[in-house]
């Protein structure tokens, strides 16, 4: 395809010198030469590399990751004729995976041709719901197999399909939702351990969860503030999967368990705290609008609400809400990954003062969002 000449937009502005010199193919190869330049100019080749070879490294995790091969080493080092019997996979194409493996800096690959789990392999399998997180992803890359077509969108994203409650009705089949519940679940004792870094609910009396899935993020702040009164609202039928998950953490007598749609029905009075956790990017301003409206109407004068997921870093692109969530919740179709600003917009519009934004540890876990009633 030939570039478009700029038709009825203003040009653009001539590069500066840095950018001329690092789009010069002469000037790069005399940095790769002068000793200082040369520690940039391999530095930035490296990464761009990364950019071009990041969906290949993605494809060697899933298959290590499904061919188990990781969670096999957790035993010990294995040679490779081992790994490749136990995979079904003929050995000298074992013997490339690993070496890839290796080479990702998830395996160590001994002297003696053995290999064995490295530091970051251990620590991706004890990463809670990393290991479901990555075996999900064939669906977000067939969505992304046309690019081009996907932005333009002229495609029809599967995932728009997976995340049934996504449309409010919540999935016919319960075991479809106990399943999508329990992919959110595993994942969210990360995000509650760096919410509650993030805010401090020692003043607080009694939180209510909107969207609170099973009761993952109330059974960690439950532990943190035994003293607080809780409450979980979610669509009739995740709710059903709560009682579970609350029994097990010992808490059912703690948690009063509210079903309803934020769509359509008020949100219950009482809580001086209402959280929103890995809500509001699953839907669109209009929706998040009157979500926040409803939050803002629940809540007594001086109730804090708490909004917390992956944010965009706005002004300071961030690389791995703006690339992995940005393009996943625009393939889901129905929402969008916003920045800090961008949210605290959305609180100002629906009444809320007082809004800070809390820049996450963790970005691609989460940020949170602090605001009150005034
Ligand atoms: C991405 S999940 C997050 C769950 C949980 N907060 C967490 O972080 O693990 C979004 C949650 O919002 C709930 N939800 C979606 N639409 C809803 C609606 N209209 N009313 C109430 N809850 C809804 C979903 O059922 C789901 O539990």
């Amino acid at each position: 395809m030939t570039d478009q000449p700029f038709a009825g937009v203003v040009p653009p502005a001539r590069p500066g010198l840095i950018l001329r010199l690092a789009g010069s193919r002469r000037f790069q190869a005399f940095a790769a030469r002068v000793p200082g330049l040369r520690r940039i100019a391999r530095a930035e080749g490296a990464a761009l590399f990364d950019l071009v070879a990041g969906f290949v490294q993605s494809q060697a995790l899933l298959a290590l990751v499904e061919l188990r091969v990781l969670h096999r080493l957790q035993e010990g080092a294995l040679p490779v004729a081992a790994l490749a019997a136990f995979a079904q996979v003929p050995p000298e194409r074992m013997q490339i995976l690993l070496q890839a493996g290796a080479a990702m800096g998830l395996l160590n690959r001994r002297r003696d041709g053995r290999f064995a789990l490295a530091p970051r392999g251990a620590a991706l399998l004890a990463v809670p719901g990393l290991v479901a997180m990555i075996r999900h992803h064939p669906v977000l890359y067939r969505d992304l197999a046309d690019p081009v077509a996907f932005f333009r969108g002229q495609t029809d994203p599967e995932l728009a399909r997976f995340w049934p409650y996504v449309f409010g009705a919540g999935a016919t089949d319960p075991a479809v939702t106990a399943e999508y519940s329990a992919l959110m679940a595993d994942s969210q004792s990360l995000v509650a351990e760096d919410v509650l870094r993030l805010v401090d609910l020692s003043d607080a009396r009694h939180l209510l969860d909107v969207g609170g899935g099973s009761g993952a993020f109330l059974a960690a702040v439950a532990a943190a503030y035994p003293a607080l009164a809780l409450g979980l609202f979610d669509l009739p039928d995740v709710v059903k999967t709560a009682p579970q998950r609350l029994a097990a953490a010992g808490i059912s007598g703690r948690v009063a368990l509210h079903s309803g749609s934020f769509r359509t029905d008020a949100l219950p009075q009482g809580a001086d705290v209402i959280s929103l956790i890995r809500v509001l990017y699953d839907h669109a301003d209009a929706t998040v609008a009157g979500l926040l409206a409803r939050v803002h109407a629940a809540l007594p004068q001086g109730g804090r609400v708490l909004v917390a997921e992956p944010m965009s870093g706005g002004a300071r692109p961030d690389r791995a809400t703006d690339t992995y969530f940005a393009l996943y919740t625009l393939a889901m179709q129905t929402g969008r990954t916003r920045s800090g600003a961008e949210i605290a917009g959305l609180l100002a519009a629906a009444g809320f003062t007082g809004i800070r934004v809390l820049p996450g540890y963790r970005p691609f876990v989460t940020s949170a969002v602090v605001a009150t009633r005034a």
